[in-house]
This record gives C-alpha cells, structure tokens and sequence, in this order.
C-alpha cells in the first residue's frame, strides 16, 4: 500500500531509534519524533479512531479529505424534495436567505422564471437542516473541531446552467473571510455532492496545502459578465499552485478548512448541479471584531443587507448575525 511521504519519514525515524537504543542521540530523536509528531498530526485534526493515519496526515498536508458515498441516496432525496417545495415557495421558512443568480436576477426578459442559485441559512427547516445533524457527518466534524459543534452556517446550492456570462462561477475564496469567529482550526466545512458533480457541471476546485497559508484579501473580482452578490475573491493567489478537481457521486462528501482556497467552474451542463453544506465551528469557539482586519468590508455589506432587509440598524452586530443564526448539534455551547 502507497504510504504518504511524512508517514515514510516517520517509519525512518523509528528504525533508527531501535538501532540506536542507548544515549543523547536517542534523546534527541525522541524529542523531534514528539516535535514532528506535534505539527504533523496535532494542529489540522485531533485525535480520534475514526480517521486512519493516512486520512489524517492528508487533512493536515492538503486542507481537505474527500469521503466517499457518506450520506445516503434515500437522505438526499429527501433534501431534494424539501428543496423543491421551497422553490416551488409551498412552504416558508423563518429566516431563510434564497438566491438567484445575479444574470437572471438583473436580467429584464425572464422576470418570473426565478430560478434559485442558493438558499441559506435553512436552520429553521428541520428536514433539510437534518443534514447538519445527520451522525455521520457529525462523526467527521468531531475529528477536526472536537465534542462540542455547532453549526454555524447552511446552504443548499442550486449552480444553475450558466446563462451564457459565466456568473455561475464562485470565485476562488477562503470561508474564513465571512466569519468573525476563532480559532480558526476549529471550524470545518462539510460539503456533499447531490449528484454527479465534475468539471461540466462545475465542481469544488481547491489548492491543496493553502490551509496553512494566512486569510488573504478578498474583494469583488473583475470579471466581465458580473458577479453574484457577496461572491468575493481572493486577489492574488498564485497560478503556479497546483488546482485538484474534485469530481463526486451523489452521497460523497468533502471536509475542508476554512482557509482552503476553493471556487467552482461555470455550469456547462443545463442541469441545476446541486450540493448541501454546513460549516461547523466549535462550542468553544469566540467572536472577535474584524474592525481593522481584511473582513471589515465583508461586514460591511453584510450590514447593509440586514438594514435594508429587516429595518433594524447599528445595534445588530456582524457577531449578531453570526449567533443568531448558529445552531447546538452536539455537546455543549460554551462561547458561541
Ligand atoms: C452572510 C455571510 C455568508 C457566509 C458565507 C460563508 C461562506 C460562503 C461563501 C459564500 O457563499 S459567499 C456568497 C454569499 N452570498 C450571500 O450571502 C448573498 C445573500 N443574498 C442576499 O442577501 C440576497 O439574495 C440579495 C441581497 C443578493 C438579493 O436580495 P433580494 O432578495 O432582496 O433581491 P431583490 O430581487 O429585491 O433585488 C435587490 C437588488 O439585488 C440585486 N441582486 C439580486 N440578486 C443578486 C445577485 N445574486 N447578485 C447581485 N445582485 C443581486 C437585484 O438586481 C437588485 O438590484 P438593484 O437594487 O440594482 O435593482
Ligand atoms: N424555482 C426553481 N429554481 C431553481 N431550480 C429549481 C426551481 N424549481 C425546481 N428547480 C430545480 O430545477 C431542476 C428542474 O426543475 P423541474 O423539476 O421543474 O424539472 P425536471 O426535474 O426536469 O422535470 P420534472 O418536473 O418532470 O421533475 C430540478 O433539479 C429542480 O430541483
Ligand atoms: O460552488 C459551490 O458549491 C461552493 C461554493 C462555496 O464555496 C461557498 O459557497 O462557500
Ligand atoms: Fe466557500
Ligand atoms: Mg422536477
């Protein structure tokens, strides 16, 4: 079986310590096994008996760990169903945030087709906020963040066909930019493929290892054809690192770190490519304030949007809407 590089290493380590049983030399190895063994496994994940060493060792070298066919076909139906009576505005819930693809949204010939890009925040809908809850998923969200989980932040994205501007796209970002909550490595992402997802339809694309980078600057990027509301970008990143495709099954599902830099290509296809996900920080997570920081413009549009929709003004905080909106799934809910 194919071994991962640092796991190579450590096997080497070892070796040599049993050759070598006596002295300062042992001491000196032992102190870098426990050094190197701090920084290769204790910083991204924690320790668990669920992930093998090889997942671990991934999601602390690349940001991310696919597993396969997690959620069940019959579960994802479900969330489809649900979606659909939304859609199809059967069924109103408090709260929910619904998208349309900003082509279609400022586009004066089709004005009540309203195909929806995205819904967020669904944590008042039991049926799809299910997902969030779903002991599977929790299982995973554990290793990376701990006991203690909530779920701070839901979408259902609904990529439709691209209507010809390439504003389905999602520019390259790392999540962290829209949340004023830390530590940073006790969030994680949990993002499930509702169908075949690929290069057509436009799948997650991320540049592995850029978890262990720092939050860059985001902002609108200058793309001709428009782009969605909120949807910011990181300047620059640079095009020399490596881009992984990650082409999924329906069930498969992708964990990843809130400072991976992922995007989404446009949608080729004239399907509506569909994906459920939570973002997930830990009970003892804490606010901070991004005044001062790269996120002060994302708070502000965030307060714009708040203001003109729910005609409440300075008192409601970019922390505010953060809490209001998070949800206890497991353990306990310290600081958030
Ligand atoms: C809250 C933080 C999110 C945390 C995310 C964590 C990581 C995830 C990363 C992302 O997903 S980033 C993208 C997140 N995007 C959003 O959160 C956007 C949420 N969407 C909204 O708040 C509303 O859908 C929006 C303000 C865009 C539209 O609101 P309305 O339902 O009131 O739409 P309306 O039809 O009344 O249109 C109002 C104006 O918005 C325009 N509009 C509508 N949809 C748009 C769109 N998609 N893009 C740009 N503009 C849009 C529309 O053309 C119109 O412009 P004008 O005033 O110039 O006429
Ligand atoms: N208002 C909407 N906005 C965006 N997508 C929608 C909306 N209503 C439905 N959808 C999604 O769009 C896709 C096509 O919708 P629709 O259900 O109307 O057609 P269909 O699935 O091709 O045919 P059928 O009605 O026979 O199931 C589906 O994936 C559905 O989930
Ligand atoms: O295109 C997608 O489904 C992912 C979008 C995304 O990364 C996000 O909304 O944060
Ligand atoms: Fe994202
Ligand atoms: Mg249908």
């Amino acid at each position: 079986q194919k071994m991962s590089r640092p796991l190579e290493r450590l096997r080497v380590i070892i070796n040599h310590l049993d050759r070598h049983p006596a002295g300062i030399a042992r001491q000196a190895f032992l102190f870098l096994f426990y050094y190197f063994f701090f920084f290769q496994f204790g910083r991204y994940t924690l320790d668990n008996d669920l992930l093998t060493p090889e997942q671990r060792l991934f999601y602390e070298e690349n940001g991310f760990l696919l597993i396969r066919n997690l959620v069940s076909k019959q579960d994802i139906d479900r969330f489809r169903r649900e979606f659909e009576r939304i859609c199809r505005q059967e069924i109103k819930v408090p709260g929910l945030v619904v998208m349309r693809d900003v082509a279609i949204a400022k586009s004066e010939f089709v004005p009540d087709q309203r195909a929806v890009s995205k819904v967020q925040d669904f944590q008042e809908d039991p049926e799809l906020f299910r997902y969030c809850s779903l002991p599977k998923i929790l299982k995973y969200v554990e290793c990376f963040i701990g006991p203690n989980i909530m779920a701070m932040h839901t979408m259902l994205i609904n990529k439709p066909p691209d209507a010809g501007k390439k504003t389905s796209r999602h520019p390259m970002h790392q999540d962290l930019h829209y949340f004023p909550f830390r530590p940073v490595d006790r969030i994680v992402c949990a993002w499930t493929a509702m169908e075949t997802v690929n290069r057509q339809n436009g799948c997650l694309v991320v540049l592995p290892g850029s978890h262990k980078g720092t939050l860059q600057e985001h902002d609108y990027p200058e793309w001709e054809g428009g782009v969605n509301k909120m949807y910011h970008g990181v300047r620059d990143y640079d095009p020399e690192h490596p881009r992984v495709h990650l082409e999924m099954e329906k069930g498969d599902t992708v964990f990843f770190h809130p400072l991976l830099i992922h995007g989404s290509g446009m949608n080729q296809t004239q399907g509506f490519r569909k994906a459920i996900s939570c973002h997930y920080a830990s009970g003892d997570c804490y606010y901070i304030d991004v005044k001062g920081t790269t996120q002060e413009n994302i708070e502000k549009e965030v307060k714009e949007i708040i203001v003109r929709r729910h005609a409440v003004g300075d008192e409601l905080t970019f922390k505010d809407t953060w809490a209001i909106r998070g949800r206890l799934v497991q353990g306990e809910r310290i600081s958030m």
